[in-house]
């Protein structure tokens, strides 16, 4: 592994990754890679996750298309030095900021949905001009061998490439030494890749879960909401990490909720729910068993069947959960609903901030005001109002969590940032040196003033007829500044 990732970094100091040209080059190779072999890559997920073609295309394969258009359409202004402004002591200079490559990047993806959550930072990595191993998960096996299989076919293999492997592969990657780790799973392993990464100072994105609470206003329209939200928990299986994980309402709203949900999950699902092309699976049994042991002592108002030979959990939402309960402890990454009472949202605000800060936060009220107040009062990753799960949709977002949920953000241009140095520039001239004898020693009162006319465009009245002359100057200067650029552009 070490020899891996010292090649990729040779490579990358050979400056190969950095032109432009050859980013878009790579990127247009990812796309053909995903167009052309889209029937394999939805194959592998359903493999992973019981998921048919079209929810996979639409959850996933889109998601990466659309980051790669967006890439080939913005990239050549991204990459652009950006001008900045200057002060009076710079004036006459160059002063802009240089996005730059980190080097090699290492992305650990999550088996939730395997595609984008390693696709999607690779793009980014790629457009910013890094080299980039990437790491599947190990649990969505088919994903991961479809991506090691393909990924070579289409990208140069010497910058790019893809390590499979469990807990102990991960290791040992985690020992070697990179310029950016974007980590996607769970918090108590995004605490062992950030000890890791600090032996080498190396910064890390973590994009971890949590539990994202979902408040319903008695003042919204409650078919449009159980509509929405029963999409967004169920979709997956509910193993989504910005699934709403839990309902805060009034209780009088409680019965209502859930038999609108119970509708919704009819019409979406059909009679017979194990038959629905739609719904999927629990990954694997120890998730199965877990989500499964959430369930007992609550109040279940429908759900709860499960089938353990097929790891299938029904659509389940459970109502006056004790807050104090596990299902209220833990994220619950499965499709169980709990309903917890509020008074109202002040109380919900309340229950919001006590608990740690969630990667997402869902408000549903037609009083804008509210959800207004109710983002201003508390924290969370992001925030949809009166749907969920749409603002990962949007790239121009950044995604990430906050405290407990992660740190560190992508998707879009917050990507490029995200795998990118903004590197300030100053580029001064070697002439002028008697005005820069202000700042050399020996000190004294009048180069302080000067310092502070120059720094803190301070100055002292006596001196105003020395500040008029230098402005004076100024003007001369940039006049002449001017005058130069406007021969060099004629010659
Ligand atoms: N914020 C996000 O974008 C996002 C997206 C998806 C999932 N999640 C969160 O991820 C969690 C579910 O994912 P998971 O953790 O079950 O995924 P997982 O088991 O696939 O683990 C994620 C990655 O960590 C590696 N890993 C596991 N144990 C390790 C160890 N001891 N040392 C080093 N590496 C190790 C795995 O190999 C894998 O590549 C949920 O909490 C969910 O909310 C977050
Ligand atoms: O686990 C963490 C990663 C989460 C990944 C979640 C992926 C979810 C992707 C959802 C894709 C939805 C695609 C919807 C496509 C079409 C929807 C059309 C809606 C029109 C809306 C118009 C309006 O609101 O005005």
């Amino acid at each position: 592994m070490e020899n891996q990732v010292q090649q990729l970094r040779q490579t990358f100091r050979s400056g190969r990754s950095r032109p432009l040209r050859f980013r878009l080059q790579q990127l247009e190779a990812l796309r053909r890679m995903v167009q052309e072999r889209e029937k394999d890559i939805l194959s592998a997920i359903a493999a992973d996750l019981c998921k048919s073609e079209f929810n996979a295309y639409s959850q996933e394969v889109i998601t990466v298309l659309g980051e790669i258009d967006l890439m080939l359409g913005n990239l050549h202004e991204w990459v652009t030095a950006k001008p900045v402004k200057k002060n009076l002591l710079t004036m006459m200079d160059e002063a802009y900021i240089q996005p730059e490559p980190l080097g090699v990047i290492l992305i650990i993806g999550a088996w939730n949905y395997p595609f984008v959550l390693t696709m999607q930072p690779l793009v980014g990595a790629i457009a910013a001009g890094n080299a980039v191993i990437i790491k599947p998960s190990e649990l969505s096996e088919n994903t991961a061998k479809i991506l090691a299989k393909l990924l070579p076919q289409y990208l140069d293999q010497d910058l790019y490439a893809v390590v499979n492997g469990g807990v102990e592969e991960t290791t040992e990657l985690l020992k070697q030494r990179f310029d950016h780790i974007l980590y996607t799973g769970n918090t108590a392993v995004g605490k062992i890749v950030m000890e890791a990464a600090a032996k080498y100072l190396t910064p890390v994105t973590l994009e971890l879960g949590g539990k994202s609470p979902c408040y319903i206003d008695k003042d919204c329209d409650l078919d449009v909401v159980c509509r929405r939200i029963t999409w967004g928990k169920y979709m997956n299986c509910g193993q989504t990490c910005i699934a709403p994980d839990y309902i805060l309402c009034e209780a009088s709203l409680q019965s209502q909720i859930v038999q609108k949900i119970k509708e919704t999950v009819k019409e979406f699902y059909g009679e017979n729910i194990k038959e629905s092309p739609d719904y999927e699976r629990i990954i694997n049994l120890r998730h199965f068993k877990r989500i499964q042991s959430l369930l007992e002592g609550q109040k279940i108002a429908f759900g709860g069947e499960t089938d353990e030979a097929t790891r299938y959990i029904a659509p389940t939402v459970l109502t006056d959960v004790d807050p104090e309960t596990r299902v209220m402890q833990e994220e619950i990454f499965g499709p169980v609903l709990p309903i917890v009472p509020v008074k109202n949202a002040d109380e919900a605000i309340n229950f919001i901030n006590k608990r740690e800060k969630p990667l997402a936060l869902y408000i549903f009220s037609h009083n804008n005001k509210l959800i207004k107040r109710m983002i201003d009062e508390t924290s969370s990753g992001g925030v949809t109002g009166n749907d969920v799960i749409m603002h990962f949709t949007l790239n121009s977002l950044p995604f990430g969590g906050v405290g407990s949920s992660g740190m560190g953000a992508y998707h879009g241009k917050h990507s490029f940032d995200t795998f990118s140095h903004q590197r300030p520039c100053l580029l001064k001239s070697l002439k002028r040196e008697g005005a820069n004898k202000l700042r050399y020693p020996p000190n004294s009162q009048s180069k302080v003033d000067w310092a502070k006319f120059f720094v803190l465009k301070q100055f002292n009245k006596g001196k105003l007829g020395l500040l008029l002359l230098t402005f004076l100057g100024v003007v001369a200067a940039v006049i002449i500044k001017i005058d130069q650029n406007f021969n060099e552009k004629v010659c």
